[in-house]
């Protein structure tokens, strides 16, 4: 498989060097320094865009490639103030676009056990949801993507949550989930659901021990959406059953 590198930090290296050792060609590594490479590009010799860049140009990069009909696998979290739009835009021209807050599968198994807490909680007084994240200082956007997503499990699945705030610890309303970051070095991920009462707190939290998890998935889910359409996500490639 010919992999375009859109975004060459912490996460385009690895993705580089684990595809390279499953058999892939990268075709180019594209980052702030290079951009204008991508004129010199012929869509033709790229199977697939891995785009793991900053939130500014995960848009622009994934409609360069969709405009070329090339594939993009998005892992850049901080834009989803632009999801109709890009996704629009996607369908409009019959594109591909797999977009994850979060690739590895631990996460995913994390959500899943959330959303079904979330379904247990909904039924029980006297308990206050919240959620903590942690990164590396590098981070751009708060709160993470996988944050944002863990929030959205509690609210598609808890009659008393429609919302989520991001606070340092200051009151929010009460409807709405509290979503707590912190950077502290070298913290790869983090992230911790709490409900908490008078009486008791019941804790779920995944700890990434390295980016190893990300780069992974990644990789398995370019290999998998070359022969797939439309707007994917990692329920379309895993099928758990709970
Ligand atoms: N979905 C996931 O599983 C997952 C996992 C880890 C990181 N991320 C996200 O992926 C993104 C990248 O993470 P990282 O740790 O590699 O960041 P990083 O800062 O190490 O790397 C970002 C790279 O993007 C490049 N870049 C900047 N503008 C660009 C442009 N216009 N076109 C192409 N490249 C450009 C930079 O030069 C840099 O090389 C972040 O948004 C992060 O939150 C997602
Ligand atoms: O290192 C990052 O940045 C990460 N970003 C994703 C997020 O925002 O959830 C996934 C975890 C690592």
């Amino acid at each position: 498989m010919k992999i375009l590198l859109l975004g060459y930090g912490k996460m385009g290296k690895l993705i580089s060097e684990l595809a390279e050792k499953r058999g892939h060609e990268i075709i180019a590594k594209i980052s702030i320094e290079n951009v204008e490479d991508l004129d010199n590009l012929d869509p033709e010799e790229i199977d697939v865009a891995i785009e793991f860049s900053q939130p500014e140009s995960a848009v622009s990069n994934i409609t360069w490639a969709i405009e070329r009909h090339i594939p993009v696998v998005a892992g850049t979290t901080g834009w989803l103030d632009e999801w109709k739009r890009v996704t629009e835009f996607v369908n409009q021209k019959s594109g591909t676009l797999f977009y994850a807050s979060n690739f590895s599968i631990g996460v995913n198994i994390f959500f899943k056990a959330n959303e079904y807490l979330a379904k247990l909680m909904n039924d029980t007084d006297g308990y206050s949801a919240s959620i903590k994240e942690i990164h590396h200082t590098a981070k751009l956007d708060a709160p993470s993507g996988t944050a944002i997503t863990t929030a959205e499990g509690i609210i598609n699945n808890h009659k008393g949550y429609d919302s989520w705030t991001l606070t340092q610890g200051e009151p929010v309303k009460r409807n709405s989930v509290p979503v707590e970051s912190e950077r502290v070095d070298p913290t790869p991920g983090t992230h911790i659901v709490k409900y908490d009462s008078p009486f008791d707190l019941i804790e779920l939290s995944h700890t990434a021990h390295s980016r190893e998890g990300f780069v992974k998935g990644a990789v398995l889910v370019a290999e998998w959406i070359l022969d797939k359409k439309g707007v994917l996500n990692m329920n379309d490639f895993l099928s758990f059953e709970i």
